[in-house]
């Protein structure tokens, strides 16, 4: 990596996570604490949780975790076999939104929200490269919530890289971070408090 790649991108003095074949950038915390407690108890209370349903191998499965998903207009998105509707935006929604642009330089159309009520929830490998998608568009999660671990592999290589989303936090996996890598949000046996993810995204 060049002086000039280490500036001259949005994430401005961030390095990139990933070693190869992909772009990573974990911003920390971007909300101070009581503002982060202020839109955790607003999202648990006032999105439209539901279980999320999927087709995996065939099989139709109802997720433990829930979702939620809004968009600029009534836009249907398709993944794991399923197409689902877009709400429109609540207020704090778009003012979390706003933030999230100011400190990544991008602009999103969408949010698909995850609620995870404890450790016991997770999400397994996969990437986020639907054909709903703009392809190499970034995709930005801001965290709320119980800390977890999360994990990035390589498709060919297998190699895999880790970090802690911190209450608070935003993540920006850009480039051909999609095309080249599975991510994850490992279930775990510790104690976690429920999470919140706020996954930021451009739509065709
Ligand atoms: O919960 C997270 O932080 C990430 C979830 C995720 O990978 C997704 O919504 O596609
Ligand atoms: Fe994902």
């Amino acid at each position: 990596m060049t002086f000039t790649d280490l500036f001259e991108n949005d994430d401005m003095k961030l390095i990139n996570l990933l070693p190869q074949d992909g772009a990573v950038y974990y911003h920390g915390k971007i909300l101070d604490t009581t503002t982060a407690d202020i839109y955790l108890a607003k999202c648990r209370g006032e999105l439209s949780w539901e279980h999320d349903r999927a087709f995996i191998y065939g099989k139709e499965i109802v997720t433990k975790r829930k979702v939620a998903w809004y968009a600029d207009e009534p836009v249907s998105y398709t993944y794991s076999g399923y197409t689902k509707m877009a709400s429109a935006w609540p207020g704090f929604l778009q003012e979390i939104k706003q933030v999230v642009e100011s400190n990544c330089g991008e602009v999103f159309n969408s949010c698909l929200c995850n609620f995870y009520s404890s450790g016991t929830e997770g999400m397994s490998w996969h990437s986020d490269a639907e054909k709903d998608l703009i392809a190499n568009g970034a995709i930005a999660a801001l965290s709320l919530g119980g800390e977890r671990k999360f994990s990035f592999k390589h498709k060919k290589t297998g190699k895999s890289v880790s970090l802690n989303l911190e209450h608070g936090s935003l993540l920006i996996m850009k480039g051909t971070t999609q095309q080249n890598w599975l991510h994850s949000l490992p279930k775990t046996k510790k104690d976690r408090e429920p999470r919140v993810s706020l996954t930021f995204r451009q739509m065709r």
